[in-house]
């Protein structure tokens, strides 16, 4: 560690504070080099530039966190939408859902409003391309594992066809949408009386960034179309198998912890106080479902491993309190699983315990209501109240959105959505409880929920508008 002076002092290399040398030591240990190198970024993405200078995810950090809240109105719309045309409004019959499938389209048309706004979220034909492109990728990594490096330059090009095809497919769509936006953006600047807002999605904050920096090469129909494609990967999947995962643990756990009843009574409490919307303080709000899906992501995470780094530093890195080194080019990952598995941090760890992380928070607010909250303890202090951790607080022992300066900017997104998603579910449908837990699927470092899965739904009477 010595010789890697790059490493700050103090930044720990074992135990369960290892995460911060991964989050923390950019030019000793590279994100976008392992991103390239594991997303096969020479052809993958149709563009290397995709890759070499992920620009896009410079838009999502600036624009994504601040721009959600008006969003919520509009999600809280697709929500309703996506539910009642996926789950149905029967209430006389119950209808079998293919959880993994039905998630799966209901987000890719919600995280399509934030990318691409109306109309064209609620295009089957581009939501199927999309997701037929975030598949490609996926496949382009499996398959180009396979091949020697100095095949790839024929191999890359045959391997990705599928990649051009979709790709091709969905810029019948976005270059229009691209095209019409430039052109109303640059109308707007240039007379300011003219009626029109740029709509607020991923869309027009890559071209407002890009105009604000003056990145000329940004802002070309070209690139914008082809930047949509990483965002649209980094979404879809990542969100649909991670609810499908929160569904599975909820509707599987034990009926008399009454988690589901917990969290309807807890929306229920404030759509009440906010007239039936949602807002985003009524969000903040909603805990129960914050820790029932941060609860899923710690226990069923689909990855084993995070926070996959690249050693670009040219004399390696070493950690001399376990004896290694790891050369220039080397990958290295912290154990995801091990750590969100420990005992010493996480109580019976392999329990899906819904509240883990609402409780502390419920029980002192009922300390507080029946006048204990102040009671000493036995060295003469006072507790302070303890406050919920939310989904969207990374840490080092809580990993699935990474940590540090790469940490995820779409979980404040998925926060918001999960819950609305949640809400609606649980206040429009009777949901038929599992037995037990399907059973997961493993595939090298990916744990995935079974593809077959399914539960049975039934519109709830008298939730149905006329
Ligand atoms: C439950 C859903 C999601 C999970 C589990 C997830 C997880 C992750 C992880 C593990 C990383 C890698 C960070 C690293 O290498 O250190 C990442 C990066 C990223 N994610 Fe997500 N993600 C999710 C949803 C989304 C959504 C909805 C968006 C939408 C915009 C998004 C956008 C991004 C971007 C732009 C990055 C790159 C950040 C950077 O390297 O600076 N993600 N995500």
């Amino acid at each position: 560690l010595a010789k890697t002076s790059k490493v700050p002092e103090g930044v720990p290399w074992v135990g369960k504070d290892a995460g911060r040398l991964f989050a923390e030591t950019h030019d000793v240990l590279s994100t976008s080099a392992s991103h390239y190198d594991t997303l096969e970024g020479d052809y993958a993405f149709t563009d290397k530039r995709i890759l070499t200078d992920p620009y896009h995810e410079h838009v999502i950090h600036k624009y994504l966190p601040r721009r959600i809240a008006p969003m919520i109105p509009d999600l809280q719309a697709e929500v309703a939408l996506d539910f009642d045309a996926a789950w149905g409004t029967n209430t006389d019959e119950w209808k079998e859902i293919k959880v993994g499938d039905s998630v799966l389209s209901m987000l890719s048309q919600a995280v399509n409003r934030m990318i691409l706004g109306l109309p064209l979220c609620r295009n089957e034909d581009l939501l199927s391309t999309m997701r037929a492109f975030t598949m490609d990728i996926v496949m382009t990594g499996f398959l180009l594992r396979f091949v020697p490096r100095w095949l790839r330059f024929i191999a890359g090009p045959l391997a990705t066809l599928p990649n051009k095809y979709h790709y091709w497919k969905t810029t019948k769509y976005t270059k229009p949408l691209i095209a019409e936006r430039l052109k109303n953006i640059q109308k707007k600047e240039e007379d300011p009386s003219f009626e029109w807002e740029p709509p607020n999605d991923f869309v027009s904050w890559s071209i407002l960034l890009a105009k604000a920096e003056n990145r000329s090469d940004e802002l070309t129909v070209d690139m914008l179309s082809r930047r949509i494609m990483p965002i649209e990967f980094a979404a879809i999947h990542t969100s649909s198998i991670t609810i499908t995962n929160c569904l599975l643990d909820l509707v599987s756990s034990d009926p008399s912890k009454q988690y589901l009843e917990g969290i309807l009574e807890q929306s229920n409490s404030i759509l009440a106080q906010d007239n039936g919307q949602w807002t985003k303080a009524g969000l903040a709000r909603f805990d129960t479902a914050d820790s029932a899906l941060r609860e899923s992501m710690r226990v069923s995470n689909f990855m084993t491993q995070n926070l996959v780094r690249k050693v670009v530093a040219k004399e390696g890195i070493s950690n001399p309190t376990e004896g290694w080194h790891a050369p220039y080019g080397m990958t290295l990952s912290v154990d995801m699983h091990d750590i969100q598995h420990d005992p010493e941090v996480y109580p019976d760890p392999e329990t899906y315990d819904a509240f883990r992380f609402s409780r502390p928070e419920e029980e002192s607010q009922s300390k507080i209501a029946n006048g204990t909250a102040n009671e000493r303890t036995a060295n003469g202090t006072t507790n302070p109240a303890p406050k919920a951790l939310g989904l969207v607080q990374t840490s080092d022992s809580f990993l699935p959105f990474s940590h540090g300066r790469h940490a995820c900017p779409g979980r404040f997104f998925i926060a918001m959505e999960v819950k609305m998603f949640l809400s609606y579910m649980l206040t429009n449908y009777d949901i038929e409880r599992l037995p037990s837990r399907p059973k997961k699927k493993t595939f090298g470092g990916t744990v995935l929920p079974p593809s077959d899965a399914t539960f049975k739904v039934r519109r709830k009477k008298g939730t149905v508008k006329a």
